[in-house]
């Protein structure tokens, strides 16, 4: 089984403060994570590690089955995608959609080269496949908030990544774009030759059931983690955010509330 992600005994200390602790994970060609935790738990800490912009005080971290400390980060970071709301203020705005999608593969903000037709029809291509091929030839600013976020998916598929990491990717959507970025998440992960895809968010119904495994983190701690149906339950979450929780299951995809 190919591994792509391994964090063996990873702790990250900034200060007097211990961050990460003791941290343990492997994740597996053919796995989708969804990574749960509240805010300051250390989920981006995580997600700067795997992409080796700081380095773990104690432990290895491994990606794509090479060590960090051994390997030029910025060659890993070519074969990682991630997609922020960071992200969205740094891209130039007059850019039309496609030439947004295309700068990914040069992981450029804005372009600076000639585009290709095949480029441009790889791109619209994208765009069809994430339900946004309307917006081809579009200016990137007159485009809406959920519309932006399946550009910048598309954009980061453009480089054909191995591993996609989506933070918080649904931020200020409303429930229909929401619903349909989500939709459009699934059916990008169950493609094959898919990327690894780590999604980050602090809402468990926003963890489709293309996530088949959930690592929950708290304090800097893996809480629980494995297959996600074993780990959403009553008992796990009531426990993790510390007051009772009851979850019902919903097309595939756990609710919560309290009781
Ligand atoms: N360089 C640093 N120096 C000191 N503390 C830090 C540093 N980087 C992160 N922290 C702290 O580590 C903790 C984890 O931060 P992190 O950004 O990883 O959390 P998070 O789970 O991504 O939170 P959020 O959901 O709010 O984005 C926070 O308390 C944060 O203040």
């Amino acid at each position: 089984m190919e591994i792509v992600i391994q964090l063996e005994q990873v702790s990250y200390r900034r200060e007097q403060s211990e961050i990460l602790k003791n941290m343990n994970w492997t994740v597996k060609k053919g796995e989708h994570w969804a990574l749960l935790g509240l805010n300051g738990s250390g989920k981006t800490t995580i997600l700067n590690l795997i992409n080796g912009y700081i380095w773990s005080t104690l432990g290895k971290v491994s990606v794509l089955g090479e060590l960090y400390g051994t390997v030029d980060v910025r060659e890993m970071r070519k074969r990682i995608g991630w997609v922020s709301s960071s992200l969205q203020e740094k891209l130039h705005s007059n850019d039309k959609t496609q030439n947004i999608i295309i700068s990914g593969k040069h992981a450029s903000i804005g372009l600076y080269e000639q585009t290709t037709d095949q480029e441009v029809e790889q791109a619209f291509s994208l765009m069809t496949q994430l339900g946004c091929g309307h917006l081809f030839d579009r200016s990137y600013q007159s485009c809406s908030q959920g519309e932006k976020q399946k550009l910048l998916i598309a954009r980061a598929l453009m480089a054909e990544p191995r591993i996609l990491i989506l933070d918080e990717a649904t931020n200020g959507l409303d429930f229909l774009s929401r619903e349909s970025l989500l939709a459009s998440i699934q059916q990008i992960a169950e493609q094959p030759e898919a990327p690894t895809i780590l999604y980050v968010t602090h809402h468990i119904e926003e963890i489709m059931p293309v996530f088949n495994q959930t690592m929950m983190i708290r304090r800097g701690e893996v809480f629980r983690q494995g297959p996600s149906t074993q780990v959403l339950t009553n008992d796990t979450l009531s426990s993790f955010f510390e007051t009772e929780i009851q979850v019902q299951q919903l097309n595939n995809r756990a609710w919560i509330s309290i009781p």
